[in-house]
Protein backbone atom coordinates (compact mmCIF):
# COMPACT_ATOMS: atom_id res chain seq x y z
CA UNK A 1 0.00 0.00 0.00
CA UNK A 2 1.13 3.73 -1.23
CA UNK A 3 1.06 6.01 1.61
CA UNK A 4 0.32 9.34 0.00
CA UNK A 5 0.75 12.87 0.49
CA UNK A 6 -2.07 15.18 1.69
CA UNK A 7 -0.90 16.88 -1.77
CA UNK A 8 -0.90 13.70 -4.15
CA UNK A 9 -4.65 13.19 -2.15
CA UNK A 10 -6.02 15.84 -3.41
CA UNK A 11 -4.62 15.01 -6.74
CA UNK A 12 -5.92 11.32 -7.18
CA UNK A 13 -9.45 12.81 -5.64
CA UNK A 14 -9.15 15.19 -8.87
CA UNK A 15 -8.51 12.25 -11.26
CA UNK A 16 -10.95 10.16 -9.91
CA UNK A 17 -13.66 12.29 -10.19
CA UNK A 18 -12.78 12.96 -13.75
CA UNK A 19 -11.97 9.77 -14.63
CA UNK A 20 -14.20 7.57 -12.86
CA UNK A 21 -16.68 9.29 -13.64
CA UNK A 22 -17.95 10.21 -10.23
CA UNK A 23 -18.99 13.61 -9.66
CA UNK A 24 -16.74 15.20 -6.52
CA UNK A 25 -20.03 15.36 -4.28
CA UNK A 26 -20.81 11.70 -5.14
CA UNK A 27 -17.38 10.61 -3.93
CA UNK A 28 -17.64 12.52 -0.22
CA UNK A 29 -21.42 10.55 -0.15
CA UNK A 30 -19.43 7.23 -1.04
CA UNK A 31 -16.90 7.82 1.90
CA UNK A 32 -19.74 8.88 4.11
CA UNK A 33 -21.45 5.79 3.70
CA UNK A 34 -18.42 3.86 3.95
CA UNK A 35 -17.61 6.15 7.55
CA UNK A 36 -21.60 5.53 8.31
CA UNK A 37 -21.39 1.90 8.19
CA UNK A 38 -18.50 1.89 10.57
CA UNK A 39 -20.18 3.76 12.98
CA UNK A 40 -23.45 1.53 12.71
CA UNK A 41 -21.12 -1.65 12.99
CA UNK A 42 -20.12 -0.61 16.11
CA UNK A 43 -22.57 1.59 17.99
CA UNK A 44 -26.68 0.81 17.95
CA UNK A 45 -28.38 3.77 17.24
CA UNK A 46 -29.31 4.18 21.04
CA UNK A 47 -26.47 5.86 20.89
CA UNK A 48 -26.73 9.97 21.10
CA UNK A 49 -24.66 10.99 18.41
CA UNK A 50 -22.28 14.53 18.54
CA UNK A 51 -20.78 15.28 15.18
CA UNK A 52 -18.48 18.32 15.00
CA UNK A 53 -17.93 19.40 11.93
CA UNK A 54 -15.07 22.19 10.02
CA UNK A 55 -15.19 23.74 7.24
CA UNK A 56 -13.69 21.87 4.50
CA UNK A 57 -14.10 18.62 3.03
CA UNK A 58 -13.74 16.58 6.36
CA UNK A 59 -16.51 18.91 7.70
CA UNK A 60 -18.38 17.82 4.60
CA UNK A 61 -17.82 14.32 5.24
CA UNK A 62 -19.23 14.60 8.80
CA UNK A 63 -22.43 16.47 7.79
CA UNK A 64 -23.38 13.30 4.73
CA UNK A 65 -22.45 11.17 8.10
CA UNK A 66 -25.04 13.43 10.28
CA UNK A 67 -27.38 13.21 7.95
CA UNK A 68 -27.22 9.04 7.59
CA UNK A 69 -26.86 8.34 10.68
CA UNK A 70 -30.11 10.85 11.70
CA UNK A 71 -32.04 9.00 9.05
CA UNK A 72 -31.20 5.34 10.63
CA UNK A 73 -32.59 6.53 13.56
CA UNK A 74 -29.71 7.63 15.65
CA UNK A 75 -30.15 11.23 18.04
CA UNK A 76 -27.91 13.22 16.29
CA UNK A 77 -26.69 16.74 17.25
CA UNK A 78 -24.41 18.47 15.11
CA UNK A 79 -22.07 21.55 15.12
CA UNK A 80 -20.60 23.16 12.01
CA UNK A 81 -17.87 25.55 12.58
CA UNK A 82 -18.12 27.94 9.67
CA UNK A 83 -15.47 30.71 11.90
CA UNK A 84 -14.59 32.32 8.30
CA UNK A 85 -17.65 32.78 6.58
CA UNK A 86 -16.36 30.06 4.17
CA UNK A 87 -16.92 26.40 3.51
CA UNK A 88 -15.70 24.26 0.89
CA UNK A 89 -18.17 23.72 -1.99
CA UNK A 90 -19.04 19.79 -0.88
CA UNK A 91 -19.22 21.22 3.00
CA UNK A 92 -21.93 23.58 2.27
CA UNK A 93 -23.77 21.33 -0.41
CA UNK A 94 -24.15 18.92 2.29
CA UNK A 95 -25.04 21.28 4.82
CA UNK A 96 -27.80 21.81 2.56
CA UNK A 97 -28.49 18.66 1.80
CA UNK A 98 -28.74 18.33 5.84
CA UNK A 99 -30.97 21.01 6.81
CA UNK A 100 -33.25 19.32 3.49
CA UNK A 101 -33.04 16.04 4.92
CA UNK A 102 -34.89 17.31 8.18
CA UNK A 103 -33.57 14.33 9.79
CA UNK A 104 -31.25 15.74 12.05
CA UNK A 105 -33.15 18.25 14.56
CA UNK A 106 -30.33 19.24 16.65
CA UNK A 107 -27.75 21.64 13.97
CA UNK A 108 -26.38 24.56 15.08
CA UNK A 109 -23.63 26.92 12.55
CA UNK A 110 -20.83 28.16 14.66
CA UNK A 111 -20.28 31.68 13.38
CA UNK A 112 -18.98 33.13 16.55
CA UNK A 113 -19.80 32.24 20.16
CA UNK A 114 -19.92 28.57 20.75
CA UNK A 115 -21.47 26.64 23.88
CA UNK A 116 -20.12 23.33 24.24
CA UNK A 117 -22.91 20.40 24.94
CA UNK A 118 -22.15 18.42 27.75
CA UNK A 119 -20.15 15.05 26.59
CA UNK A 120 -21.03 12.33 28.59
CA UNK A 121 -19.43 8.75 29.01
CA UNK A 122 -22.45 7.02 26.78
CA UNK A 123 -22.37 9.79 23.85
CA UNK A 124 -20.50 9.48 20.68
CA UNK A 125 -18.58 11.79 19.17
CA UNK A 126 -17.94 11.96 15.51
CA UNK A 127 -14.40 14.18 15.15
CA UNK A 128 -14.83 15.66 11.40
CA UNK A 129 -13.31 19.23 12.35
CA UNK A 130 -10.20 18.81 10.29
CA UNK A 131 -8.50 15.96 8.34
CA UNK A 132 -5.26 15.49 5.21
CA UNK A 133 -6.39 19.32 5.04
CA UNK A 134 -4.68 20.29 8.16
CA UNK A 135 -1.20 22.24 7.48
CA UNK A 136 -0.58 23.73 10.48
CA UNK A 137 -1.44 23.06 14.30
CA UNK A 138 -5.01 23.89 16.25
CA UNK A 139 -4.90 26.93 17.60
CA UNK A 140 -7.62 29.19 19.35
CA UNK A 141 -11.39 28.37 19.52
CA UNK A 142 -10.31 24.70 17.98
CA UNK A 143 -7.85 24.02 20.32
CA UNK A 144 -10.08 24.64 23.32
CA UNK A 145 -12.68 22.47 21.45
CA UNK A 146 -9.89 19.50 21.13
CA UNK A 147 -9.09 20.17 24.46
CA UNK A 148 -13.18 20.06 25.78
CA UNK A 149 -13.27 16.37 23.67
CA UNK A 150 -10.45 15.07 24.49
CA UNK A 151 -11.40 15.65 28.45
CA UNK A 152 -15.04 14.20 28.18
CA UNK A 153 -15.55 10.92 28.96
CA UNK A 154 -17.14 10.43 25.56
CA UNK A 155 -16.32 7.83 23.03
CA UNK A 156 -14.41 9.13 19.99
CA UNK A 157 -14.47 8.57 16.31
CA UNK A 158 -12.04 10.54 13.94
CA UNK A 159 -13.00 10.62 9.96
CA UNK A 160 -9.98 9.55 8.13
CA UNK A 161 -7.58 11.61 10.81
CA UNK A 162 -7.83 12.76 14.40
CA UNK A 163 -8.25 16.34 13.83
CA UNK A 164 -5.09 18.78 15.02
CA UNK A 165 -2.81 15.80 13.78
CA UNK A 166 -0.82 17.08 10.64
CA UNK A 167 -0.66 13.78 7.75
CA UNK A 168 3.31 14.16 7.59
CA UNK A 169 5.63 16.16 9.87
CA UNK A 170 4.19 16.51 13.57
CA UNK A 171 7.49 17.63 15.00
CA UNK A 172 6.62 20.99 16.54
CA UNK A 173 2.51 20.00 16.59
CA UNK A 174 1.04 21.24 19.89
CA UNK A 175 0.09 17.54 21.41
CA UNK A 176 -2.42 18.55 24.02
CA UNK A 177 -4.63 20.18 20.76
CA UNK A 178 -4.95 16.87 18.69
CA UNK A 179 -7.76 14.57 19.06
CA UNK A 180 -7.59 11.85 20.99
CA UNK A 181 -10.09 8.93 18.90
CA UNK A 182 -11.10 5.74 20.05
CA UNK A 183 -11.46 4.80 16.42
CA UNK A 184 -10.10 6.57 13.70
CA UNK A 185 -11.70 5.75 10.35
CA UNK A 186 -9.16 6.19 7.49
CA UNK A 187 -10.07 6.74 4.13
CA UNK A 188 -8.03 4.41 1.17
CA UNK A 189 -4.90 4.78 2.81
CA UNK A 190 -2.71 5.00 6.04
CA UNK A 191 -1.41 8.51 6.44
CA UNK A 192 2.61 8.60 7.26
CA UNK A 193 1.53 10.15 11.09
CA UNK A 194 -0.32 6.86 11.71
CA UNK A 195 3.50 4.81 11.06
CA UNK A 196 5.05 6.59 14.54
CA UNK A 197 4.47 5.39 17.90
CA UNK A 198 4.01 8.57 19.32
CA UNK A 199 1.27 9.25 17.08
CA UNK A 200 -0.81 6.21 18.57
CA UNK A 201 -2.31 7.41 21.17
CA UNK A 202 -4.30 9.97 18.68
CA UNK A 203 -5.14 6.94 16.29
CA UNK A 204 -6.63 4.89 18.55
CA UNK A 205 -7.53 1.72 16.68
CA UNK A 206 -7.23 2.49 13.22
CA UNK A 207 -9.49 1.01 10.46
CA UNK A 208 -8.47 1.78 6.67
CA UNK A 209 -11.87 2.24 4.72
CA UNK A 210 -11.64 1.60 0.95
CA UNK A 211 -13.62 4.72 -1.26
CA UNK A 212 -12.49 2.75 -4.45
CA UNK A 213 -10.52 5.88 -5.31
CA UNK A 214 -9.15 4.89 -8.90
CA UNK A 215 -6.81 2.11 -9.08
CA UNK A 216 -5.07 3.20 -12.17
CA UNK A 217 -4.37 6.11 -10.69
CA UNK A 218 -2.54 5.05 -7.64
CA UNK A 219 -0.43 2.86 -9.51
CA UNK A 220 0.78 5.86 -11.73
CA UNK A 221 1.31 8.26 -8.60
CA UNK A 222 4.61 7.38 -7.06
CA UNK A 223 5.21 7.38 -3.66
CA UNK A 224 8.06 8.29 -1.68
CA UNK A 225 6.23 5.79 0.75
CA UNK A 226 5.14 2.21 0.81
CA UNK A 227 3.83 -0.27 3.53
CA UNK A 228 4.59 -3.79 2.48
CA UNK A 229 2.09 -5.97 1.20
CA UNK A 230 2.24 -9.75 1.34
CA UNK A 231 1.70 -10.05 -2.40
CA UNK A 232 4.67 -8.24 -2.91
CA UNK A 233 6.55 -10.25 -0.60
CA UNK A 234 5.65 -13.66 -2.21
CA UNK A 235 7.57 -13.27 -5.45
CA UNK A 236 10.26 -13.00 -3.62
CA UNK A 237 10.71 -16.32 -2.09
CA UNK A 238 13.43 -18.13 -4.41
CA UNK A 239 12.30 -21.37 -5.57
CA UNK A 240 15.42 -23.97 -4.18
CA UNK A 241 17.05 -25.99 -7.07
CA UNK A 242 16.37 -29.53 -6.66
CA UNK A 243 20.43 -29.63 -7.52
CA UNK A 244 21.21 -27.22 -4.74
CA UNK A 245 23.72 -28.28 -2.52
CA UNK A 246 25.59 -26.50 0.64
CA UNK A 247 28.47 -24.54 -1.26
CA UNK A 248 25.57 -22.65 -3.70
CA UNK A 249 23.57 -21.76 -0.79
CA UNK A 250 25.44 -18.96 -0.14
CA UNK A 251 28.25 -19.21 2.76
CA UNK A 252 27.34 -16.64 5.50
CA UNK A 253 30.05 -15.05 7.94
CA UNK A 254 28.81 -13.80 10.67
CA UNK A 255 31.16 -11.42 13.63
CA UNK A 256 29.08 -11.45 16.94
CA UNK A 257 29.53 -12.24 20.96
CA UNK A 258 31.99 -11.03 22.65
CA UNK A 259 32.56 -12.19 26.86
CA UNK A 260 28.89 -12.31 28.28
CA UNK A 261 27.29 -12.07 25.26
CA UNK A 262 27.71 -15.27 23.58
CA UNK A 263 24.05 -15.85 22.76
CA UNK A 264 24.16 -12.74 20.83
CA UNK A 265 26.56 -14.92 18.33
CA UNK A 266 23.98 -18.61 18.79
CA UNK A 267 20.67 -16.45 18.00
CA UNK A 268 22.24 -14.75 15.12
CA UNK A 269 24.01 -17.80 13.79
CA UNK A 270 20.65 -20.06 14.36
CA UNK A 271 18.74 -17.22 12.47
CA UNK A 272 20.88 -17.21 9.51
CA UNK A 273 20.76 -21.45 8.92
CA UNK A 274 16.73 -20.87 9.55
CA UNK A 275 16.47 -18.31 6.96
CA UNK A 276 17.99 -20.61 4.21
CA UNK A 277 21.90 -20.51 4.00
CA UNK A 278 23.90 -22.82 3.49
CA UNK A 279 26.88 -22.60 5.15
CA UNK A 280 27.12 -20.55 8.43
CA UNK A 281 30.99 -19.83 9.83
CA UNK A 282 30.72 -17.88 13.15
CA UNK A 283 33.90 -15.49 14.11
CA UNK A 284 33.55 -14.99 17.40
CA UNK A 285 36.07 -14.68 20.84
CA UNK A 286 37.84 -17.92 21.87
CA UNK A 287 35.80 -17.70 25.12
CA UNK A 288 32.95 -18.88 22.99
CA UNK A 289 33.98 -21.59 21.52
CA UNK A 290 32.68 -24.82 23.28
CA UNK A 291 29.31 -22.94 24.09
CA UNK A 292 28.91 -22.35 19.95
CA UNK A 293 29.55 -25.51 19.34
CA UNK A 294 27.18 -27.23 21.45
CA UNK A 295 24.24 -24.43 20.79
CA UNK A 296 24.81 -24.66 16.80
CA UNK A 297 26.53 -28.22 15.53
CA UNK A 298 25.83 -26.67 12.10
CA UNK A 299 27.98 -23.81 12.22
CA UNK A 300 31.70 -23.65 11.75
CA UNK A 301 33.54 -21.78 14.35
CA UNK A 302 36.18 -19.93 13.65
CA UNK A 303 38.13 -18.40 16.51
CA UNK A 304 39.24 -14.81 17.32
CA UNK A 305 43.25 -14.76 18.62
CA UNK A 306 41.50 -13.29 21.76
CA UNK A 307 39.81 -15.21 24.41
CA UNK A 308 37.08 -12.22 25.61
CA UNK A 309 36.70 -9.77 22.13
CA UNK A 310 36.68 -9.66 18.72
CA UNK A 311 40.40 -7.90 17.49
CA UNK A 312 40.50 -9.86 14.31
CA UNK A 313 39.67 -8.67 11.11
CA UNK A 314 38.46 -11.81 9.11
CA UNK A 315 39.41 -12.12 5.14
CA UNK A 316 35.81 -12.06 3.10
CA UNK A 317 37.45 -13.88 0.05
CA UNK A 318 35.25 -17.05 0.65
CA UNK A 319 32.15 -15.55 1.59
CA UNK A 320 29.15 -14.45 0.37
CA UNK A 321 28.34 -11.82 3.23
CA UNK A 322 28.97 -10.39 6.46
CA UNK A 323 26.71 -9.43 9.62
CA UNK A 324 28.70 -8.77 12.24
CA UNK A 325 27.44 -6.52 15.27
CA UNK A 326 25.58 -8.62 17.62
CA UNK A 327 26.81 -8.75 20.96
CA UNK A 328 30.05 -7.15 19.86
CA UNK A 329 31.19 -5.12 22.33
CA UNK A 330 32.67 -1.89 22.35
CA UNK A 331 36.10 -1.38 23.51
CA UNK A 332 39.25 0.03 21.64
CA UNK A 333 40.46 -2.89 19.85
CA UNK A 334 37.19 -4.27 18.79
CA UNK A 335 36.43 -0.87 17.48
CA UNK A 336 39.78 -0.66 15.49
CA UNK A 337 39.07 -3.94 14.56
CA UNK A 338 35.54 -3.16 13.01
CA UNK A 339 36.80 -0.41 11.04
CA UNK A 340 39.54 -2.57 9.61
CA UNK A 341 37.20 -5.23 8.77
CA UNK A 342 34.16 -2.79 7.36
CA UNK A 343 36.75 -1.65 4.41
CA UNK A 344 38.20 -4.48 3.92
CA UNK A 345 35.34 -6.61 3.36
CA UNK A 346 34.53 -7.77 -0.24
CA UNK A 347 30.81 -9.15 0.77
CA UNK A 348 27.54 -7.50 0.80
CA UNK A 349 27.46 -6.35 5.08
CA UNK A 350 24.92 -6.18 7.14
CA UNK A 351 25.76 -3.93 10.73
CA UNK A 352 24.01 -4.18 13.92
CA UNK A 353 24.32 -3.15 17.57
CA UNK A 354 27.24 -2.66 19.10
CA UNK A 355 28.58 -2.17 14.95
CA UNK A 356 26.55 0.75 14.59
CA UNK A 357 27.34 1.44 18.39
CA UNK A 358 30.98 1.73 17.70
CA UNK A 359 30.22 3.93 14.45
CA UNK A 360 28.41 6.31 17.05
CA UNK A 361 31.69 6.53 19.25
CA UNK A 362 33.18 7.69 16.67
CA UNK A 363 31.14 9.38 13.69
CA UNK A 364 33.89 10.60 11.82
CA UNK A 365 33.99 6.85 11.03
CA UNK A 366 30.44 6.70 8.83
CA UNK A 367 31.54 8.71 6.79
CA UNK A 368 33.96 5.64 5.23
CA UNK A 369 31.61 2.98 5.24
CA UNK A 370 31.58 0.83 2.07
CA UNK A 371 28.60 1.82 -0.39
CA UNK A 372 25.37 -0.93 -0.28
CA UNK A 373 26.47 -1.04 3.30
CA UNK A 374 22.96 -2.53 5.52
CA UNK A 375 22.48 -1.27 8.77
CA UNK A 376 19.95 -2.22 11.39
CA UNK A 377 19.33 0.49 13.73
CA UNK A 378 16.81 0.68 16.62
CA UNK A 379 16.45 4.38 17.49
CA UNK A 380 18.34 4.68 20.13
CA UNK A 381 21.34 3.61 18.00
CA UNK A 382 20.38 5.62 15.87
CA UNK A 383 20.47 8.83 17.58
CA UNK A 384 23.84 7.83 18.97
CA UNK A 385 24.82 7.62 14.98
CA UNK A 386 23.07 10.83 14.33
CA UNK A 387 22.08 12.93 16.94
CA UNK A 388 18.71 13.07 18.97
CA UNK A 389 15.59 13.70 17.31
CA UNK A 390 13.12 15.74 18.24
CA UNK A 391 10.75 12.86 17.47
CA UNK A 392 10.11 9.58 14.80
CA UNK A 393 9.49 11.73 11.97
CA UNK A 394 12.52 14.12 12.45
CA UNK A 395 14.18 10.82 13.13
CA UNK A 396 12.97 9.37 9.90
CA UNK A 397 13.86 11.98 8.03
CA UNK A 398 17.17 11.96 8.67
CA UNK A 399 17.41 8.36 7.93
CA UNK A 400 16.67 9.00 4.30
CA UNK A 401 18.94 11.72 3.44
CA UNK A 402 21.77 9.40 5.66
CA UNK A 403 20.50 6.45 3.31
CA UNK A 404 20.95 8.57 0.08
CA UNK A 405 24.52 10.47 1.25
CA UNK A 406 26.17 7.24 2.02
CA UNK A 407 24.50 5.32 -0.38
CA UNK A 408 23.20 3.13 2.46
CA UNK A 409 19.97 1.15 3.25
CA UNK A 410 19.16 2.00 6.48
CA UNK A 411 16.33 -0.59 8.54
CA UNK A 412 15.17 1.94 11.11
CA UNK A 413 13.94 -1.11 13.18
CA UNK A 414 10.04 -0.62 15.46
CA UNK A 415 6.64 -1.61 15.27
CA UNK A 416 6.09 -0.58 11.40
CA UNK A 417 10.23 -0.29 10.81
CA UNK A 418 11.34 1.75 7.79
CA UNK A 419 14.11 0.50 5.25
CA UNK A 420 15.12 3.92 3.89
CA UNK A 421 17.13 2.95 0.14
CA UNK A 422 19.49 5.15 -1.51
CA UNK A 423 17.43 6.34 -3.27
CA UNK A 424 15.12 8.24 -0.94
CA UNK A 425 11.93 5.35 -0.91
CA UNK A 426 10.91 4.18 2.11
CA UNK A 427 9.30 0.93 2.99
CA UNK A 428 7.18 0.34 5.73
CA UNK A 429 6.94 -3.55 7.54
CA UNK A 430 3.59 -4.33 8.79
CA UNK A 431 4.59 -7.60 10.27
CA UNK A 432 5.76 -8.06 13.94
CA UNK A 433 4.19 -7.45 16.99
CA UNK A 434 5.07 -6.41 20.62
CA UNK A 435 5.79 -9.35 21.68
CA UNK A 436 9.22 -9.41 19.84
CA UNK A 437 9.95 -6.30 21.77
CA UNK A 438 12.24 -8.44 23.84
CA UNK A 439 16.00 -9.20 24.00
CA UNK A 440 17.86 -10.72 21.03
CA UNK A 441 15.14 -10.25 18.51
CA UNK A 442 17.37 -7.90 16.89
CA UNK A 443 20.22 -10.30 16.73
CA UNK A 444 17.55 -12.83 14.87
CA UNK A 445 17.24 -9.94 12.19
CA UNK A 446 20.74 -9.30 11.43
CA UNK A 447 20.78 -13.72 11.13
CA UNK A 448 17.90 -13.65 8.58
CA UNK A 449 19.21 -10.73 6.32
CA UNK A 450 22.57 -11.73 6.22
CA UNK A 451 21.17 -15.07 5.23
CA UNK A 452 18.90 -13.90 2.55
CA UNK A 453 22.71 -11.79 1.32
CA UNK A 454 24.55 -14.95 1.33
CA UNK A 455 21.81 -16.83 -0.73
CA UNK A 456 21.86 -14.18 -3.21
CA UNK A 457 19.58 -11.60 -2.99
CA UNK A 458 20.63 -7.84 -3.43
CA UNK A 459 20.07 -5.79 -0.40
CA UNK A 460 16.95 -4.19 -0.86
CA UNK A 461 15.07 -7.51 -1.56
CA UNK A 462 16.94 -9.23 1.39
CA UNK A 463 15.59 -6.33 3.47
CA UNK A 464 12.56 -6.55 2.24
CA UNK A 465 12.21 -9.98 2.87
CA UNK A 466 14.16 -10.60 5.97
CA UNK A 467 12.48 -7.65 7.75
CA UNK A 468 8.52 -9.18 6.92
CA UNK A 469 9.87 -12.60 7.20
CA UNK A 470 11.33 -11.57 10.70
CA UNK A 471 7.94 -9.97 11.77
CA UNK A 472 6.00 -13.39 10.41
CA UNK A 473 7.81 -15.45 12.59
CA UNK A 474 7.21 -13.45 15.38
CA UNK A 475 3.30 -13.12 14.68
CA UNK A 476 2.82 -17.04 14.41
CA UNK A 477 5.46 -17.73 17.58
CA UNK A 478 3.04 -14.98 19.19
CA UNK A 479 -0.14 -16.25 17.74
CA UNK A 480 1.27 -20.15 19.44
CA UNK A 481 2.72 -18.65 22.86
CA UNK A 482 1.01 -15.25 23.44
CA UNK A 483 3.17 -11.92 23.49
CA UNK A 484 3.94 -12.33 27.03
CA UNK A 485 6.04 -15.33 27.00
CA UNK A 486 7.69 -14.94 23.80
CA UNK A 487 11.53 -14.87 23.13
CA UNK A 488 13.98 -14.31 20.75
CA UNK A 489 14.56 -18.06 20.45
CA UNK A 490 10.75 -18.56 19.50
CA UNK A 491 10.86 -15.76 16.54
CA UNK A 492 13.97 -18.33 15.11
CA UNK A 493 11.46 -21.63 15.81
CA UNK A 494 8.99 -19.83 13.63
CA UNK A 495 11.00 -18.75 10.62
CA UNK A 496 10.25 -22.22 9.37
CA UNK A 497 6.62 -21.36 9.21
CA UNK A 498 6.55 -18.06 7.92
CA UNK A 499 8.71 -19.26 5.15
CA UNK A 500 5.87 -22.07 4.48
CA UNK A 501 3.43 -19.64 4.52
CA UNK A 502 5.00 -17.47 1.84
CA UNK A 503 5.40 -20.47 -0.64
CA UNK A 504 2.19 -21.87 -0.60
N1 LIG B 1 -9.65 10.49 -1.13
C1 LIG B 1 -9.99 10.95 0.02
O1 LIG B 1 -9.24 10.68 0.93
C2 LIG B 1 -11.24 11.74 0.21
C3 LIG B 1 -11.24 12.70 1.22
N2 LIG B 1 -12.34 13.34 1.64
C4 LIG B 1 -12.28 14.18 2.85
O2 LIG B 1 -11.62 15.37 2.57
C5 LIG B 1 -10.75 15.68 3.64
C6 LIG B 1 -9.73 16.68 3.19
O3 LIG B 1 -10.47 17.84 2.92
P1 LIG B 1 -9.85 19.28 2.76
O4 LIG B 1 -8.71 19.21 1.82
O5 LIG B 1 -10.96 20.21 2.48
O6 LIG B 1 -9.21 19.54 4.19
P2 LIG B 1 -9.81 19.56 5.66
O7 LIG B 1 -11.27 19.44 5.70
O8 LIG B 1 -9.01 18.59 6.43
O9 LIG B 1 -9.38 20.98 6.18
C7 LIG B 1 -9.25 22.03 5.26
C8 LIG B 1 -9.74 23.32 5.84
O10 LIG B 1 -9.10 23.60 7.04
C9 LIG B 1 -8.40 24.84 6.99
N3 LIG B 1 -7.24 24.67 7.86
C10 LIG B 1 -6.09 23.99 7.62
N4 LIG B 1 -5.29 24.03 8.71
C11 LIG B 1 -5.97 24.72 9.67
C12 LIG B 1 -5.69 25.10 11.00
N5 LIG B 1 -4.55 24.76 11.61
N6 LIG B 1 -6.60 25.81 11.70
C13 LIG B 1 -7.77 26.15 11.13
N7 LIG B 1 -8.09 25.85 9.84
C14 LIG B 1 -7.21 25.13 9.13
C15 LIG B 1 -8.11 25.03 5.54
O11 LIG B 1 -7.91 26.40 5.26
C16 LIG B 1 -9.40 24.47 4.91
O12 LIG B 1 -10.45 25.39 5.00
C17 LIG B 1 -10.21 14.33 4.05
O13 LIG B 1 -9.60 14.33 5.31
C18 LIG B 1 -11.49 13.52 3.99
O14 LIG B 1 -12.20 13.62 5.19
C19 LIG B 1 -13.65 12.84 1.20
O15 LIG B 1 -14.60 13.84 1.24
C20 LIG B 1 -13.63 12.24 -0.18
C21 LIG B 1 -12.44 11.50 -0.61
N1 LIG C 1 6.14 -3.58 19.27
C1 LIG C 1 6.76 -4.16 18.22
N2 LIG C 1 6.10 -4.38 17.09
C2 LIG C 1 6.71 -4.95 16.03
N3 LIG C 1 8.02 -5.31 16.02
C3 LIG C 1 8.73 -5.12 17.12
C4 LIG C 1 8.16 -4.55 18.28
N4 LIG C 1 9.12 -4.47 19.24
C5 LIG C 1 10.24 -4.97 18.68
N5 LIG C 1 10.03 -5.38 17.42
C6 LIG C 1 11.03 -5.90 16.47
O1 LIG C 1 12.01 -6.65 17.19
C7 LIG C 1 13.34 -6.25 16.83
C8 LIG C 1 14.06 -5.65 18.04
O2 LIG C 1 15.35 -5.32 17.69
P1 LIG C 1 16.40 -4.71 18.72
O3 LIG C 1 15.79 -3.58 19.46
O4 LIG C 1 17.65 -4.48 17.99
O5 LIG C 1 16.55 -5.93 19.74
P2 LIG C 1 17.87 -6.54 20.40
O6 LIG C 1 18.89 -5.46 20.44
O7 LIG C 1 17.46 -6.93 21.79
O8 LIG C 1 18.25 -7.71 19.59
C9 LIG C 1 13.18 -5.30 15.66
O9 LIG C 1 13.27 -5.99 14.44
C10 LIG C 1 11.78 -4.73 15.86
O10 LIG C 1 11.20 -4.32 14.65
K1 LIG D 1 -11.13 14.43 11.62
Amino acid sequence: MKIFTSAQIRELDKYTIDNEPVKSIDLMERASRAITRAITEEWSNETPVVVFAGPGNNGGDALAVSRMLAEAGYKTTVYLFNISSHLSEDCATNKARLIESKKVRDFTEVTLEFDPPKLEAGTLVVDGLFGAGLNKPLAGGFASLVKYINASPAKVVSIDMPSGLIPEDNTYNVRANIIRADLTLTLQNKKLAFMFPENQPFIGRLKVLDIRISQEAMDATEAQYTILEENMIRPLIKKRNPFAHKGNMGHALLIAGNYGMGGAAILATKACFRAGAGKVTVHTPRYNNVMMQISVPEAVVQLDKEETAFTEPVDTEDFDALGIGPGLGQSEPTSIALIAQLRRANCPIVADADALNILGNRRAWIQQLPKGIIMTPHPKEFDRMNGNSADSYERLSKAVSTAKHLQAYILLKGHYSALCLPDGHVIFNPTGNAGMATAGSGDVLTGIITALLARGYKQAEACILGMYLHGLAGDLAAKKLGMESLMAGDIIEHIPAAFNYLSE
